[in-house]
């Protein structure tokens, strides 16, 4: 079975990868797959782009093969754009989802409902050895919810109301989610790329 490295330690990216590549016959490996430590990698970008082609890179170039990673967040305008690419960080180094989650809504007080747009972004970039590398955006429109819902998927899904929906995107199940998510408008992009695998 062909195999491709995502560069990420994040397990509900992973799920995901791995079951948007399993529809090509392609096994997934995380990083929290390889015997290799890995350690981790500073995101020093200031945008997604930047911090995707920076983890694909480091590690295309340690394995010297074609390697994916995802950089992605959260964006609410009415905090000017935050989390952002501190996303995973916004509640502090710990990367807890529930904080990060109890952050925003706090940070939400007082907001009303036509003011609580936001959306999901998911940069994707392909770093292989002596090429351009290529990085597609997805994104996925929506708003911020009163309270969190849901139990399904990860990071800030619980309070994320996609566009035409009621429910948040953690009571959709992982199908339905992966329908309309941002990192499945990122992967589509790579169609060509994946088939070529
Ligand atoms: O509810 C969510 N549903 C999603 O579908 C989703 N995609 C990203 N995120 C959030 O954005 C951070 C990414 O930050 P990030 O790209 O730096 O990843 P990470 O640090 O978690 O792992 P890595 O891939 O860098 O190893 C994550 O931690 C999450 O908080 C999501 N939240
Ligand atoms: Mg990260």
């Amino acid at each position: 079975m062909k195999k491709i490295i995502i560069a990420t330690k994040n397990k509900g990216k992973a799920k995901e990868f791995t079951e948007f590549f399993s529809a090509y016959g392609i096994q997934v490996l995380s990083l929290l797959d390889l015997s290799k430590n890995i350690p981790d990698i500073e995101e020093t970008g200031t945008t997604f782009e930047e911090n995707a082609a920076l983890k694909a890179e480091q590690i295309s170039a340690l394995f010297e093969i074609p390697v994916l990673a995802d950089d992605s967040g959260l964006v609410v305008d009415a905090l000017e754009g935050e989390p952002g690419v501190y996303s995973a960080r916004y509640a502090g180094k710990e990367k807890n989802d529930k904080a990060n989650v109890d952050k925003v809504l706090t940070n939400m007080i007082g907001i009303p409902v036509e003011k609580r747009t936001a959306r999901f972004v998911c940069v994707l970039a392909v770093a292989a050895p002596g090429e351009k590398t290529i990085l597609n955006r997805g994104v996925c429109e929506g708003t911020i919810a009163i309270e969190p819902k849901g139990e399904n998927g990860f990071g800030y899904d619980p309070i994320f109301i996609p566009h035409n929906y009621v429910k948040s995107m953690a009571e959709l199940t992982p199908a339905e989610k992966s329908e309309i998510s941002h990192r499945k408008n990122a992967i589509v992009q790579l169609d060509a790329w994946i088939q070529k695998l």
